[in-house]
């Protein structure tokens, strides 16, 4: 059977400068194709320094790395095969990348207005598979035309360095922006003024190892950016590895947002903890209804009037001690990880905490009721809490003052 014509040899219109199949036949650009190997080493080694990062402040950061190592993979493929197929392997992977390091990275301020974070990760989405279906339908044009996503990613770079405070931030920008200045003139020289440049013709592998250079030291100083706007309690730092204690040696590192264990107990939701006592309440019965509490339970929990004490007895653990006249209940969640514990119908679920708007917020998921979204919000003495059962969009509330 035949391959189709998509995967043949040279089937791609895009040759570079370096003379095909001189080094070996069996690799049709043997210089372009291993100065990738770059992309083999530094995101896999940033994917496992920004672990803690990712656990810490709930960024799915390792998309990120693995995508930048995929773009390597598929220039590779494209380099030593200049098939049509290589060649839109490697834009899609280089668009996806940059997709990726924008939804992630970029502050909640700069999302257009009013979008949360989860709505601008299905636009953003939404934008890939458009742009990529794009790409399909146009090969010829997109490695030029993927160049015009460095625009807004200069400008992003330009503007965090307006705006942070960290100084090792605005070096790194600096740097990165030398980097991708350098890269992208040995790409033009290599793709347009081939014949000038023929006794050198491997720009294009240095374009592969400047290009590598300034995404990743953009991607650090923009994650780290984002650490500063979004989390500041969470005290960002820069370390180079492995460099990381030799002060004049720590620019020749490779960067990473540096280790915290955990995020100390953010400012907006110490307030929290105190002993809270039910002063009213709003649709409980419609809520728990619709959580599927028994007709008998829901009248007992209606008129039970509650005392719940809250408190974070370390930086990871919000402690919640609840009790009415009939029943008390002692639990503990991690702010960092899911929980796994049991609800009220006895069954198996994981609830994660998270700070929404300075609220303190828990999901929780995996019991027959769907997910369940608690809300707890404090004003002063007051603390109102917003439970709503998230497929049936019923929210019942209840009313709490502080005990002195
Ligand atoms: C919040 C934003 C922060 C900035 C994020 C930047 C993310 C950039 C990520 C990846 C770009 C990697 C590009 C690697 C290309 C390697 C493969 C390759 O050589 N392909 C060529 C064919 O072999 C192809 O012709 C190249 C096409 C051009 C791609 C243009 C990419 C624009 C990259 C913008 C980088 C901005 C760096 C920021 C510097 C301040
Ligand atoms: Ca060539
Ligand atoms: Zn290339």
């Amino acid at each position: 059977m035949e391959i189709p014509k998509e995967f043949k040899l040279l089937s791609s219109e895009v040759d570079w400068c370096e003379e095909n199949y001189r080094v070996t036949p069996f690799i049709a650009e043997f210089w372009n194709t291993v100065s990738n190997a770059i992309f083999l080493i530094i995101p896999p080694i940033l994917s496992i320094k920004y672990k803690n990062y990712g656990e810490v402040l709930r960024v799915p950061v390792g998309y990120v790395w693995a995508l930048l190592t995929i773009v390597g993979l598929g220039s590779i493929y494209f380099h030593s095969t200049l098939s049509l197929v290589g060649q839109l392997v490697d834009e899609i992977a280089i668009l996806w990348v940059i997709m990726c390091a924008w939804a992630l990275f970029l502050p909640s301020f700069m999302l257009p207005y009013p979008m949360k974070r989860e709505s601008f990760y299905r636009m953003m989405t939404v934008l890939t598979v458009t742009f990529t279906v794009i790409c399909f339908m146009n090969p010829e044009i997109n490695h030029n035309a993927l160049h015009f996503f460095a625009i807004p990613c200069v400008a992003i770079v330009i503007y965090a360095s307006s705006i942070t405070k960290s100084e090792t931030i605005k070096k790194l920008n600096k740097i990165s922006i030398f980097w991708f200045v350098l890269g992208f003139s040995s790409w033009l020289i290599d793709r347009n003024l081939c014949e000038y440049v023929s006794a050198f013709p491997y720009l294009h592998c240095f374009w592969h190892l400047f290009i590598c250079i300034g995404a990743y030291l953009s991607i650090v100083s923009q994650s780290f950016f984002y650490a500063e706007m979004e989390h500041p309690e969470s005290s960002p730092e820069i370390k180079f590895f492995p460099f990381e204690n030799e002060e004049s040696w720590r620019f020749v590192g490779v960067p990473y947002k540096s280790r915290s264990t955990t995020m100390p107990v953010a400012k907006e939701i110490q307030n929290l903890a105190a002993t809270w006592k039910q002063s009213g309440q709003e649709n409980i019965d419609k809520q728990l209804e619709a959580a599927g509490l028994g007709w008998a339970k829901r009248k007992i929990a209606v008129n039970l009037s509650t005392t719940v004490t809250f408190s974070f007895p370390d930086d990871d653990t919000f402690h919640v001690d609840f009790t009415t006249k009939v029943m008390s209940k002692k639990e503990k969640f991690s702010i960092s990880k899911v929980t796994k514990h049991k609800n009220f119908l006895d069954e198996d679920v994981e609830s994660e905490l998270f700070i929404e708007d300075g609220h303190l917020v828990m999901v929780t998921r995996g019991g027959s009721p769907g997910e369940i979204r608690t809300v707890r919000i404090v004003e002063g003495d007051k603390l109102t809490i917003k439970t709503t059962v998230v497929k049936k969009n019923v929210t019942g509330i209840r009313y709490f003052e502080r005990q002195k």
